[in-house]
């Protein structure tokens, strides 16, 4: 066995080019049916259709879900339907066009390309990124990722509420809380009782971060049902998130993974820094890769790749996905951008042709690691979403609903939601309704 001393040599990994793996992976077969959200349930290239997940999806719902802007300038030609969403999302502005209503917004104003032109645009699409999944599977960490760094404690209701939300907005996976230390991170003290309160909700599976065997046995005491081990790509971080060496606590998420094995709970892997360590600078691949193969080989079933402090580029992730996907196959694996440099929907796109079909992200682009500084939020959920409904990609996910959430948090923080997305639909609704 390698170890983190005597590291993978990229000598050792497959020296298939970036192009080629990007071709490899780039096949028009059909991915995951909608369904298809739980572990195990992957991507099997040259699967066929199902008759719920045509290859040729359904014109009217493309566009309704490619183009939201347009469906609320749409809806509020509809009246009813539009007052109803706008008041859904806790706007206090209701729109009151009716379809006979001159303030009604003409379509065109927003869109200048006729059903046909949208056809084509979308026939492009496919020509260029024939390689994207169906259906991606959207681990939403808001509640866990987004809130552990927040400075002001936030009250354990809102943290229920906003997991609620969440889970009703269709997103498969909440990641609801970590079992951590209190001392090392207060925000999150309250674990048990969030777990505790929102253990039985179904429509979602809802993960927790464990550090050690200590906070395994204090989650699944709380209802916990999945957990999550964190290791790092970086000595230095793994030092300072977690206070022991890569290769102790390797040796702590195998006594984890041991025990979660014996009571049947599914364990997720995180390596984080994969491109970059606020300390070390670059991680080199094969340290990456290493630290992967690792999580993957105890037990893991999906390894979530962190770019910690979100210094990658599609420059940096392609190499470091390729390394990467030697070791571990490519449905195992997940994308975790934080949006520091602005680069999480390039990253995410390129990952995506690329054969991962599992993204991190975080509502309303809440988020920083409180042992990583400078860190910004994750990418948001919203924007994610929001490309993927654009690409023709299923998620499950109702938007509305997603934005109603991300507007609850960011209106109990007190601050503009992170997501472009929100924001900018938020200006539409608002500006429509003034019409
Ligand atoms: C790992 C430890 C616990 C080691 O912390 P330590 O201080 O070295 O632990 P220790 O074993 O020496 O114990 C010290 C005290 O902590 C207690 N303790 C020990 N374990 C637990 C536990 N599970 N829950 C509650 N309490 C615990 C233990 O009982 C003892 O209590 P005392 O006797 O002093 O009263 C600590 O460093 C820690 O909690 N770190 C977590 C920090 C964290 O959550 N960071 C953010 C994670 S985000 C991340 O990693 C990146 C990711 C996943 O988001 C991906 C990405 O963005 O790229």
């Amino acid at each position: 066995m390698s170890s983190v001393e005597e590291p993978l040599g990229l000598d050792k990994l497959p020296s298939m080019s970036t192009i080629d793996r990007i071709q490899r992976f780039s096949s028009g077969a059909c991915r995951p049916s909608a369904d298809d959200v739980g572990m195990g349930n992957f991507w099997i290239e040259g699967r066929s259709c199902s008759s719920s997940n045509s290859c040729e999806d359904n014109y009217e719902e493309y566009t309704r879900e490619t183009f939201p802007w347009k469906r609320h300038t749409r809806d509020l030609c509809q009246g009813d339907s539009f007052n109803r969403r706008t008041m859904s999302l806790g706007r206090n502005h209701v729109a009151r066009g009716t379809g006979q209503d001159s303030r009604c917004l003409p379509n065109r104003q927003y869109n200048s390309k006729s059903k046909s032109n949208d056809k084509d645009m979308r026939n492009l699409t496919n020509k260029f990124l024939k390689g994207i999944p169906n259906f991606v599977k959207i681990v939403e960490v808001g509640p866990r990722d987004g809130l552990q760094n927040e400075k002001n404690i936030v009250p354990t209701d809102v943290k229920i509420e906003l997991i609620h939300r969440l889970v009703s907005s269709g997103l498969p996976v909440v990641e609801a809380t970590s079992f951590v230390s209190p001392k090392w991170v207060p925000q999150l003290a309250d674990a048990r009782d969030v777990m505790e309160a929102v253990q039985n909700l179904e429509g979602s599976r809802l993960p927790v971060l464990t550090p050690n065997l200590k906070g395994f046995e204090a989650a699944v005491a709380a209802g916990a049902k999945e957990v999550a081990i964190f290791a790092s790509a970086s000595e230095s971080f793994s030092k300072s998130n977690i206070n022991c060496s890569i290769e102790e606590s390797l040796a702590r998420y195998r006594a984890v993974t041991n025990a979660a094995k014996e009571r049947g709970i599914p364990v997720r892997g995180y390596v984080s820094c994969v491109v970059g360590c606020p300390v070390e600078g670059a991680i080199s691949l094969s340290k990456v890769a290493y630290v992967a193969k690792e999580l993957y080989d105890m037990g893991c079933f999906e390894i979530s790749l962190g770019d910690t402090i979100g210094v990658g580029t599609p420059g940096t992730v392609v190499p470091m996905l390729e390394a990467v996907m030697a070791v571990v196959p490519a449905e195992k694996l997940a994308v975790h951008f934080h949006d520091t440099y602005g680069q999480s929907l390039p990253n995410i796109l390129i990952s995506l042709q690329m054969g991962i079909s599992t993204v991190d992200s975080s509502v309303a682009g809440l988020g920083g690691c409180p042992y990583a500084k400078g860190a910004s939020g994750n990418v948001a959920t919203e924007d994610v979403v929001y490309m993927l409904n654009g690409l023709g990609v299923k998620t499950n996910v109702d938007l509305p609903k997603l934005l109603s959430a991300g507007d609850f948090i960011s209106k109990y923080l007190g601050r503009q939601s992170g997501s472009k997305t929100a924001v900018a639909l938020s200006r539409v609704t608002a500006d429509a309704s003034k019409i």
